[in-house]
């Protein structure tokens, strides 16, 4: 038997061994008009066609030799085991909304399910019109189309509900109301699930927000956290302490980002593509500032002012300077190509990276800097607005 790739991220081009995707399912046929925005997708993807797309991403990675592991999967192996099953029942049902008649009616009814169709509850969420009589005031007085378990169309978006820093597991905390949901899924697998048995968990949903989308591995020891709409200063405090006091780095740096939806998180700016290159969306590279934080002797943390994030990071990681692959488009260009993710690129090695095939100019201007795009098509997955990036969580990366 071949021995499965030991997990642990230590950069972001490292050779990928393992990643966690979620293939789109149920959850996004859940995505009407109505409730679009509040589930952040900037319209109603054509499901069928977003999962023939995420698909031919999955096998562009195993063609690369990626294992692909998948959350649906992990998900309904983890709900076999009866204690994580209570976990996961008591969380799900915690929601003041549905009132302790409707919740105890859902508990019974998801204690009856088995664990493919719990899994599905617990993702795709339950509409009122799909259970029968309850005696419940909540439900009598919700319309047939409210959800009482709320769907979870964002759980594509896997680089944001679970990080791995070094050997250890981030539980992230989601900081829009659609999406907290997904990091307790996350925790059950990590806790609960053979393959994660033994490994050490950080942060928690219950903790300060703080997404994986925000959270880069510069190099070996250093992180930068992009701090904006999702992730909060707490959030990535706590996080820069705890991986200093586990020694899983040395120097953080925190990254102030516009606090916008086109730059929800740092890595719709940027990713990198090589051990000392970035991808970057020209319009803010030249005014991205970092502060760097590392701890002192007495267990204290130091906080540097803030300085131009291109110097900070080059300096933590050792380097004489991380270059910037100059995308050179003009600002409308590299507006457009920024909000469909150009920027938002996976690496599976050094020098070669996952990109939409859509961002035709930002990818040309890659490969020009010698770095081998292998494009996908993402017109249905990019609604979400996420790319290769986002929908990515590598589990296991080779030491550079
Ligand atoms: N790492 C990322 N950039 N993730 C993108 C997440 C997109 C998702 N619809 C959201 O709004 O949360």
């Amino acid at each position: 038997m071949t021995e499965l790739p030991a997990p642990g991220v230590r950069s972001e081009v490292g050779r990928l061994r393992t990643v966690m995707l979620h293939r789109p399912g149920n959850e996004l046929r859940r995505l009407t008009p109505r409730n679009n925005d509040a589930l952040l997708f900037d319209g109603l993807p054509w499901v069928d066609r977003a999962q023939a797309e995420h698909d031919a991403f999955a096998d562009a990675l195993r063609g690369r030799g990626v294992e692909v592991l998948y959350l649906s999967e992990l998900l309904t192996e983890t709900l076999h085991d009866p204690e994580a099953r209570q976990v996961a029942i008591d969380h799900t049902m915690t929601d003041l909304r549905l009132g302790d008649t409707l919740r105890r009616y859902l508990v019974d009814l998801a204690a009856d399910q088995g664990p493919d169709e719990l899994a599905e509850i617990m993702m795709a969420g339950l509409r009122n019109d799909e259970i029968s009589n309850t005696g419940s005031l909540v439900a009598a007085l919700h319309a047939p189309d409210d959800f009482l378990i709320d769907p979870l169309p964002n759980l594509l978006f896997t680089r944001d509900s679970s990080v791995w820093v070094g050997d250890h597991v981030t539980i992230t905390a989601l900081a829009m109301p659609a999406r907290r949901r997904e990091t307790q899924l996350t925790e059950l697998i990590y806790q609960f699930h053979p393959r994660f048995r033994g490994v050490d968990r950080i942060h928690g949903w219950d903790k300060e927000f703080l997404e994986g989308g925000d959270v880069l591995a510069l190099g070996e020891g250093v992180l930068a956290v992009g701090v904006g709409e999702r992730t909060r200063p707490a959030g990535a405090e706590r996080l820069a302490r705890t991986a200093f006091v586990e020694g899983l780095a040395h120097t953080v740096l925190a990254v102030p980002i516009d606090q916008d939806r086109a730059t929800m998180h740092l890595d719709t700016i940027c990713t990198m593509v090589d051990r000392d290159a970035m991808v970057m969306y020209p319009n803010v590279a030249h005014r991205l500032g970092a502060v760097t934080i590392k701890l002192d002797e007495d267990g204290d943390l130091v906080i540097e002012p803030m300085e131009p994030f291109l110097d900070a990071a080059a300096r933590a990681m050792g380097i004489d300077r991380l270059r910037l692959i100059d995308t050179g488009l003009d600002p409308v260009t590299a507006e457009r190509e920024q909000w469909d993710d150009g920027n938002n690129t996976l690496a599976i090695e050094p020098r070669v990276a996952i990109a939409y095939e859509r961002n035709v100019e930002t990818n040309e201007r890659l490969a020009a800097a010698g770095i081998e795009v292998i494009a996908i098509s993402g017109s249905e997955l990019g609604s979400g607005r996420g790319g290769p990036r986002c929908m990515s969580c590598p589990i296991s990366r080779d030491s550079l």
